[in-house]
C-alpha cells in the first residue's frame, strides 16, 4: 500500500508547572502529529517531539514519504537512515540521556513506523497489537506519575492540582491521582529538593499507600554516595530507584551497594548502551520507550534483549498525547517481558488531539484498544486548536532550565549536585 503523501503538525497543550532536576515544564508542552496518508483513503498516524531540533530532521524524511510502501519498514528504515545521513537532533534537557545520529534515526524512524504500522492495520482490519505478534496481556498498568509543583505559572495561571511541595502535598497529589485512575504503583519525580526531604516524601507516601510499589527519580541529581545513603535509606521502600546518578559507571558504583534494582531511561538510551552497561551490572531495570528506542518493532527486540539477561522492563514517559498513549499500550502489551507497570504523564493534561473514549484508565490500566491500527481517530478541531496553541504560544523547544530562572535566577540544573 503506497503512501500518497504526509503531514507532519506541530503541537501544544497546556501543562502544569511540574519540577524536576533540570527546572520547571513550560506552560506548553510541544509535540508533532504525522499523518500519511495512503492509497483506498488510509490514514496512518503518528506522534512524537515537537522541539525544532526535531521537527527539523523528521521533516526532512516525512517529505520524501510519497511512493513508500506501508508494509516496507526495511525501506523505511533504508531512507530515514540515508535522509539524515549523521544529523543529531538535540534537546536542552538531557533528561532521556545523550544523543548521537543513530538516536536521532531511531527517533524519526520511530515516529513514521507507528504511523505505517497504523496504517497497516487499517488495512488488514487488524489493532496494531496483533501486527506486534499479538497480545501478552489484554490491558497495561500505568503507575501514577507524581511531581512536585509550583501552584501556579509565572503568568499567574494555575491547575485542578495545587502546589506540591511537600510531603503531605505529594500524598495528597497522590490521593486524588490514585482515586481517579485507580493506579497500582506510584512514581516521584525528584532531583528538586534536597534528598532526605524526597526521601521524606517517600516514606510519607509509604505510610499513606502501604499496600502500593514505590519509585523515586531524581534524574542522576546525586553523587554515588549520596545515591547509596538514599538506597540504603528506602531500603524495603522502594520497588526501584531510578537514574540516581548520571552514567553507566556512577550507576555501576551505586548498583553494587544499593539493595533494590536501579532503572535508567538516562544511561541505556540505545542498543549501543545495553552491552557496556550490562556488562557492568549498572541497571537492573530498563525503561523502554518507543519514541527513542527506534519504533514498537525495536521496543520488542529490547524486551527479549533484557529477558534475556535477566534486566527487568519498564517504560519511560515524556508529556505526550493520545496518539503516543495507544502505541505505548500497543507495545506494553505486546512484550511479554515487561516486569513493571509503565510511567505516563496523562494525568497532567487536559486536552487530546483523538477523539475521547477508546483510551481511559480502569484499576490504574487501559485496556488495549481492539479496533484496527492503534484504535484512535484524529479530532481535526483539536488539531487545529492545539496547531494554534503552538503557532501562539512563543516555545519552539523545551527548556525547563530557562523558565525556572524566571523563579530562581542563577539556577543551574541539580545534575550531581547532591
Ligand atoms: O523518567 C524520566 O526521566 C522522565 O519522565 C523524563 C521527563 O522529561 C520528566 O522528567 C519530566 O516530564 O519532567
Ligand atoms: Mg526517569
Amino acid at each position: 500500500m503506497k503512501v500518497l503523501g504526509a503531514t507532519l503538525t506541530p503541537v501544544a497543550f497546556a501543562d502544569p508547572p511540574l519540577l524536576n532536576c533540570m527546572g520547571v515544564h513550560e506552560p506548553s508542552a510541544l509535540r508533532s502529529v504525522l499523518e500519511v496518508e495512503c492509497e483506498d483513503g488510509v490514514v496512518g498516524l503518528g506522534e512524537s517531539y515537537g522541539d525544532a531540533s526535531f521537527l527539523e530532521q523528521a521533516r526532512r524524511v516525512v517529505e520524501r514519504l510519497a511512493g513508500a510502501d506501508v508494509f516496507d519498514l526495511p525501506g523505511l528504515r533504508r531512507l530515514v537512515t540515508e535522509t539524515l545521513a549523521g544529523a543529531v537532533v538535540t534537546d536542552a534537557h538531557g533528561l532521556i540521556g545523550g544523543y548521537s545520529a543513530d538516536k536521532t534515526v531511531a527517533s524519526v524512524y520511530s515516529l513514521i513506523e507507528v504511523a505505517f504500522l497504523d496504517a497497516q492495520g487499517h488495512r488488514l482490519g487488524v489493532p496494531v497489537v496483533d501486527l506486534l505478534g499479538g497480545a501478552a496481556r489484554d490491558r497495561v498498568d500505568f503507575s501514577a506519575y507524581l511531581f512536585y509543583k509550583y501552584e501556579t505559572h509565572q503568568d499567574g495561571s494555575g491547575d485542578r492540582w495545587g502546589r506540591a511541595l511537600t510531603p503531605a502535598e505529594i500524598v495528597g497529589q497522590a490521593t486524588t491521582m490514585i482515586e481517579e485512575y485507580g493506579f497500582g504503583s506510584i512514581k516521584l519525580k525528584g532531583g528538586v529538593f534536597a534528598p532526605e526531604e524526597e526521601c521524606e516524601a517517600i516514606e510519607a507516601l509509604a505510610e499513606a499507600f502501604p499496600d502500593l510499589p514505590l519509585r523515586l527519580d531524581p534524574n542522576a541529581a546525586w553523587q554515588v554516595d549520596t545515591s547509596v545513603k538514599v538506597a540504603e535509606r528506602l531500603d524495603g521502600v522502594l520497588e526501584y530507584l531510578e537514574d540516581p546518578t548520571p552514567g553507566i559507571e556512577g550507576m555501576a558504583a551505586v548498583a553494587r551497594r544499593a539493595p533494590m534494582p536501579l532503572a535508567t531511561n538516562m544511561c541505556v538510551v540505545s542498543f549501543a548502551d545495553v552491552a557496556p552497561a550490562f556488562r557492568a551490572e549498572a541497571v537492573g531495570v530498563v525503561l523502554s520507550d518507543h519514541h527513542f528506542w527506534g519504533g514498537l518493532r525495536d521496543t520488542l527486540a529490547l524486551g527479549t534483549t533484557c529477558g534475556a539477561f535477566g534486566v527487568g522492563l519498564s517504560m519511560h514517559s515524556n508529556s505526550h498525547l493520545g496518539i503516543s498513549l495507544a502505541a505505548m499500550v500497543h507495545v506494553a502489551a505486546a512484550t511479554r517481558q515487561l516486569t513493571y507497570a509503565c510511567d505516563t504523564h496523562w494525568p497532567w493534561k487536559t486536552a487530546d488531539v483523538i477523539e475521547p473514549g477508546v483510551l481511559d484508565f480502569e484499576g490504574g490500566a487501559v485496556a488495549v484498544p481492539t479496533g484496527p491500527g492503534l484504535g484512535v481517530s484524529l479530532d481535526r478541531d483539536a488539531l487545529a486548536r492545539a496547531h494554534e496553541r503552538y503557532t501562539t504560544c512563543g516555545q519552539t523547544n523545551r527548556d525547563d532550565v530557562s523558565y525556572m530562572r524566571r523563579w530562581e535566577p542563577g539556577f543551574t540544573p541539580n545534575t550531581a549536585r547532591w
